[in-house]
C-alpha cells in the first residue's frame, strides 16, 4: 500500500463542449474502483510536468489531443488503495473524437447524473455547475490541496 505521507499526483481532464456537456469514462475491470465513473485522466511519472501528463493520458486513452487547458482545482484523498492528489484541468479545445482505447465506456453528461462516481470527485460536479456552461475562463479554486 502507498505510503500516506506522500501522495500520488494524478492528472485529471474535464473536456467541455459548448453545449456545457462533459466527458466522464468509467473505470475497467481490474483497477481499484472498477465500474465508478470518473474524468479520464491518470497518474504523474516521475518528474514528468503535469500539464503533460494530462497531454500524454488524453492521447493513450481516448486519442484525443489537448489543445490548451487551465488548472481549475486540486483535491486530496486517501482512498483504501492510495492517497492520491488530484489536478483538475478544465479544457475547451481538443482535436479528435474521443475513442475508447482502453476498453471503458464513456458518456457525455450535462448535469452529471451518473452512479456511482468516485469519491473524490463527487464535489466536483457540484462546483462545475458554476462553469460549465459559463464558457468562461474560472479562476484557480484555491485551498483543496
Ligand atoms: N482519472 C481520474 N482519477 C481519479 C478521479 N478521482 C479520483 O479519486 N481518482 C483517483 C483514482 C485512482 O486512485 C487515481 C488515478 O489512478 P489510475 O490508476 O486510474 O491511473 P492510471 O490510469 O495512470 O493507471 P495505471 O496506469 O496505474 O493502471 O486517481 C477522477 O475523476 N479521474
Amino acid at each position: 500500500m502507498q505510503g500516506l505521507s506522500s501522495p500520488i499526483d494524478v492528472a485529471v481532464g474535464i473536456l467541455i463542449e459548448p453545449n456545457g456537456n462533459v466527458l466522464l469514462a468509467q473505470r475497467p475491470e481490474g483497477k481499484p474502483y472498477a465500474g465508478y465513473w470518473e474524468f479520464p485522466g491518470g497518474k504523474v511519472e516521475p518528474g514528468e510536468p503535469i500539464v503533460d501528463a494530462l497531454k500524454r493520458e488524453f492521447v493513450e486513452e481516448l486519442g484525443v489531443t489537448i489543445v490548451s487547458a487551465a488548472p481549475w482545482c486540486c483535491v486530496e484523498y486517501v482512498y483504501p488503495h492510495a492517497h492520491v492528489r488530484l489536478h483538475f484541468y478544465l479544457c475547451r479545445h481538443w482535436e479528435g473524437q474521443p475513442q475508447s482505447l482502453e476498453g471503458q465506456a464513456f458518456a457525455w453528461q450535462g448535469a452529471v447524473k451518473l452512479e456511482p462516481l468516485l469519491p473524490a470527485t463527487i464535489p466536483l460536479i457540484h462546483w462545475l455547475e458554476d462553469v460549465r456552461i459559463a464558457g468562461n475562463s474560472p479562476a484557480f479554486r484555491q485551498g483543496q490541496c
